[in-house]
């Protein structure tokens, strides 16, 4: 793992995120720098489940050069061994299991998230995975179910086994997306475990990274919706580190983005229909929307074609404005990030 975190600075990882980071969004991101490795979106194991072509396609037909590991989410021993064995065949940088996910589907099955309850259980599928998987084995995690009090009881599970990274997403799976993280339990994953650990959450430019990283100690920085509202963040975060100049992209840059990520998005598609693309493209524009431009976030959510979808980036998007360095401090989509700075300060 060690030859994946780079000397001078903190790994740098773009974060797992179903319908978000497939092969076209990972193509995307890489032509502005990108991180130094992906992850999948998770692939679904159960007893019947085969490997999701789609998601596998971000694997065998990437094109960035860049290490990718493949997740699963499951709770099942024997489908996550033979998911793990048959991802293997494919040319992944390693495995990851999700113990995060925290939407209410997910958590009930006791897969993802809602095994951060059942700790006997996650016990018994790191001890069978670890020994399915002859490459690397990771495992990304929350801090806690109800209460990140559990913390110190999920790390002793993790410190039994030989994985080869933990990344914490520093909230509770009932904490969901919106709180600050629990940075100082990020500290202590890092000073407890043998491992590289990777902070995640709340990251959305280079001083929250800075902080969150100065905070941690952590091995590495995920970045997930940040990553969605600004590509550049990479290397931005890159760049600071490497005491180089730090670019700020203007409104122009922006419109350079979103057309270069509708025609991938577009082009990557199964089956495309103009209606259901802008659609699609809807999902993304929410992220990159934010604290841009009321007007702009209120209208793009309106629009059904694809003329309308570029008028309207047209309309306000082609001039050279430097665009905010953070999103709105409290977001429908962001928040919490601010308490990383306040830490910072004090
Ligand atoms: C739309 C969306 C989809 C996500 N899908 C996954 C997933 O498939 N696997 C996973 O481990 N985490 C998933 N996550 C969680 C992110 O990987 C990350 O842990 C979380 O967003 C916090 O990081 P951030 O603040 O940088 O976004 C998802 C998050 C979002 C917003």
């Amino acid at each position: 793992m060690q030859s994946l975190i780079p000397e001078n600075r903190p790994a740098l990882i773009l974060a797992p995120m179903q319908d978000i980071t497939d092969l076209a969004f990972m193509g995307v991101v890489d032509s502005y720098g990108g991180p130094d490795y992906y992850v999948t979106e998770y692939f679904r194991v159960h007893r019947d489940s085969t490997l999701e072509k789609k998601i596998l396609r971000s694997i065998s037909e990437n094109q960035t050069g860049k290490p990718v590991f493949a997740q699963m989410i499951g709770e099942n021993i024997p489908a996550l061994v033979r998911s793990a064995t048959q991802l293997m065949h494919y040319p992944v940088a390693g495995v990851d299991l999700n113990l995060g996910c925290p939407a209410p589907t997910v958590y009930k099955k006791n897969a993802g998230g809602g095994l951060l309850r059942l700790l006997d259980h996650v016990d018994s599928i790191l001890g069978a995975l670890r020994d399915a998987i002859d490459g690397r084995f990771t495992v990304k995690t929350r801090v806690g179910f109800e209460t990140h009090e559990e913390f110190d009881a999920i790390l002793a599970i993790f410190k039994k086994h030989a994985i080869d990274a933990l990344t914490i997403h520093g909230r509770t799976v009932r904490e969901q997306y919106k709180t600050p993280v629990h940075a100082n339990l990020v500290k202590q994953a890092v000073e407890t475990m043998s491992c590289p650990v990777i902070a995640n959450g709340n990251v959305v430019n280079v001083a929250t990274g800075k902080a969150y990283h100065a905070q941690t100690g952590a091995a590495g920085l995920m970045v997930g919706r940040g990553a969605i509202r600004s590509p550049w963040l990479f290397q931005q975060l890159k760049d600071a580190y490497e005491r180089k100049p730090v670019v700020q992209p203007t409104r122009k840059d922006l419109h350079g983005y979103i057309t270069k990520l509708y025609f991938a998005v577009a082009e990557n598609a199964k089956d495309y229909v103009e209606q259901s693309h802008v659609n699609r493209m809807k999902k993304y524009m929410a992220y990159i929307a934010q604290g841009i431009d009321e007007e702009f976030e209120y209208q793009i959510r309106r629009v059904k074609t694809q003329v309308d979808f570029f008028a309207t980036c047209d309309h306000f998007m082609l001039d050279d404005r430097k665009l905010p360095d953070a999103p709105p401090v409290e977001s429908k989509l962001f928040s919490g990030f601010s308490k990383l700075l306040e830490d910072q300060k004090n």
